[in-house]
């Protein structure tokens, strides 16, 4: 059964056309990638998928309709856009509250994410003043946090530098092992080749496999 199931997907604004018939479906213990240039529709096929966004057609999560309004009918850890951060706290208490939301997550899961994206576990520095690339490992971070069946990560490779770039993908085929699935967007097409196991090219509102 597949996981995600989009059928005859559009979304125009004031008539003009953002997607345009999108027809896909990506089955559990997946890698997908969306490639393509900057504006092409990548992150609007992310926010379809969620349900963030109105559009046409029918789009089925877990064989379930997905309507507008409804809670995405499974759990998902997001980052889309740029990272959702509290710039007064440090990244540990910034996992630490999303992990209040979240059922089971322990210190030492905490901990582990903290050691696997190299941020600091002790001490008192805050996300305001955090480097670029260590604000986007926590969004990445606070989207791998719960151990969701689904990841969603939206240009992940932002901001990192190219030893942080291949440990995250060596992290995602880790997290993939143990059944973890991803939805990436992406325009780095070395991180694309490497991370996925099946890949999307978005061009101005059409999604083809490659
Ligand atoms: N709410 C909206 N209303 C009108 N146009 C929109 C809206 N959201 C996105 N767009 C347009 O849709 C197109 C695709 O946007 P999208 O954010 O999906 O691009 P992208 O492929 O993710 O680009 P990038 O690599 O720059 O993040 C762009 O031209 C954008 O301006």
């Amino acid at each position: 059964m597949s996981l995600i199931e989009l059928t005859h997907v559009s979304k125009k604004v004031k008539g003009q056309v953002l997607l345009e018939d999108v027809n896909l479906t990506i089955s559990s213990g997946e890698i997908a990638v969306f490639e393509g240039i900057n504006g092409s529709g990548k992150t609007l096929v992310l926010k379809a998928i969620l349900g963030l966004i109105r559009t046409s057609g029918q789009i089925k999560i877990n064989d379930q309709q997905l309507k507008a309004g409804d809670a995405f009918p499974i759990q998902a850890g997001i980052m889309i856009e740029n990272p959702s951060v509290l710039e007064e706290f440090t990244g540990k208490r910034n996992l630490e509250l999303l992990a209040k939301l979240l059922p089971s997550v322990d210190n030492a899961q905490i901990e582990q994410l903290l050691t696997q994206f190299e941020l600091p576990i002790d001490g008192h520095k805050r996300v305001k003043k955090f480097s670029l690339g260590m604000r986007q490992k926590l969004g990445i971070a606070q989207a791998m946090l719960g151990n969701s069946e689904l990841i969603i990560l939206d240009e992940p490779t932002n901001a990192l530098d190219a030893e942080s770039i291949d440990r995250l993908i060596a992290y995602i085929h880790e997290l993939n092992k143990q059944g973890t699935t991803f939805l990436i967007a992406s325009h780095d097409r070395e991180f694309v080749t490497k991370v996925a196991n099946r890949q999307f090219l978005v061009k101005a509102g059409h999604v083809y496999e490659n």
